[in-house]
């Protein structure tokens, strides 16, 4: 299986993205066989609200196909980074695809980019970028928590990313980039509580040639702040500072009547009135209407371009110890 390389028909192993509607999405690993609590090795049913569906029904069948559930239907969809964010296994928040666009756009990321990330959480990010910078360029992306970096490891292999991604186990605010990525990356990107700890490890990263870009992700104002004057401190310039926030718009039939002032009804007396209305009166058209519940705030995401020649020098440049914060 392959994020990489599409191909038409589902086989065993194959990750598969099970569409019912755009509010249920699954990501299944099509497994014929699976070991239930007790180590017994049973058929692999998957229970969706609209019945069940047997894993092994899946095999030979074409991505984009309709199947058959035993209360309903769904379609059976080739895994895409967007349809991964939507449906991946969360182990910690993630970035979503409207940020994940800004982000790929500030950094300028291209095929052949090479980028450095830290946390790399439940992977959202990594894949999204692994799929841009494809196929010669690579994401080498970083965690503290041993489970989350094995774990990401993992899913990187089993959905044929390795070539692109490496995952490490480490304390970036600590102990920086590992040694392999000193002076190649294009790019750095940091969703971590201290980003500003990591600015000057950022910089032994970007390639000596200057004109790297960083990018950090910021629940609060506070952490933009600190971010934005220690990247200042160090050298950065156009810093920018953005929120994205999706507006999203239904389009949709709507009917409305119209009344001309002599087919309008009598002012009601009392009580409830039977209004008839006249036919041709009647007006329908598509309307475009602002979703009800508007998505707010994830982050603030600031971006700036490292020049090496304001590259301050080494006993300008103070790191702090994280244990401190
Ligand atoms: C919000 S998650 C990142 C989510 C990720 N961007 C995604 O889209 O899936 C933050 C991650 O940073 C990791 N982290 C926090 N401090 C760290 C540090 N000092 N070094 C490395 N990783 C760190 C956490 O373990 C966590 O997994």
């Amino acid at each position: 299986m392959s994020f990489n390389r599409y191909k038409d028909i589902i086989e065993e192993g194959d990750t598969v993205i099970l569409y019912i509607n755009p509010q249920a999405m699954y990501a299944i690993q099509a497994q014929s066989v699976i070991e239930n609590r007790k180590g017994e090795k049973i058929e692999n049913v998957m229970q969706t609200k609209y019945g069940a569906l047997k894993i092994s029904s899946l095999f030979g069948k074409q991505f984009g196909s309709k199947v058959s559930l035993s209360n309903g239907w769904a379609h059976v969809l080739y895994p895409t980074p967007e349809l991964w964010t939507q449906t991946l296994p969360h182990r910690t928040q993630i970035i979503y695809t409207p940020d994940i666009s800004l982000i790929m756009f500030m950094l300028e990321l291209k095929p052949g980019s090479i980028v450095v990330e830290s946390g790399t959480g439940s992977g959202s990010l990594t894949h999204a970028m692994a799929f841009r910078v494809k196929p010669t360029g690579h994401i080498y992306t970083y965690d503290f928590h041993e489970q989350r970096a094995d774990q990401a490891q993992k899913e990187f292999k089993s959905h044929g990313l390795s070539e692109n991604v490496t995952s490490q186990c480490r304390d970036v605010c600590q102990n920086g980039f590992s040694d392999d990525v000193i002076g190649k990356a294009d790019a750095v990107f940091l969703d971590l509580p201290h980003p500003h700890l990591v600015v000057p490890f950022a910089i032994k990263a970007l390639k000596p040639s200057g004109g790297g870009r960083i990018c950090t992700f910021s629940p609060c104002i506070e952490q933009v702040m600190r971010t934005c004057q220690t990247l200042l401190d160090h050298g950065f310039v156009q810093l920018k500072t953005v929120e994205c926030l999706e507006k999203e718009y239904q389009v949709l039939n709507r009917t409305v009547t119209t009344f001309t002032t002599a087919s309008r009804p009598p002012p009601p007396a009392s009580g409830p009135q039977n209004i008839t209305e006249e036919p041709g009166n009647e007006k329908k058209f598509l309307a475009c209407i602002p979703s009800a519940s508007p998505r707010g705030h994830t982050g603030y995401l600031t971006t700036a371009t490292f020049l090496m020649e304001n590259r301050p020098q080494p006993e300008e440049v103070e790191i702090e110890d994280a244990c401190e914060k």
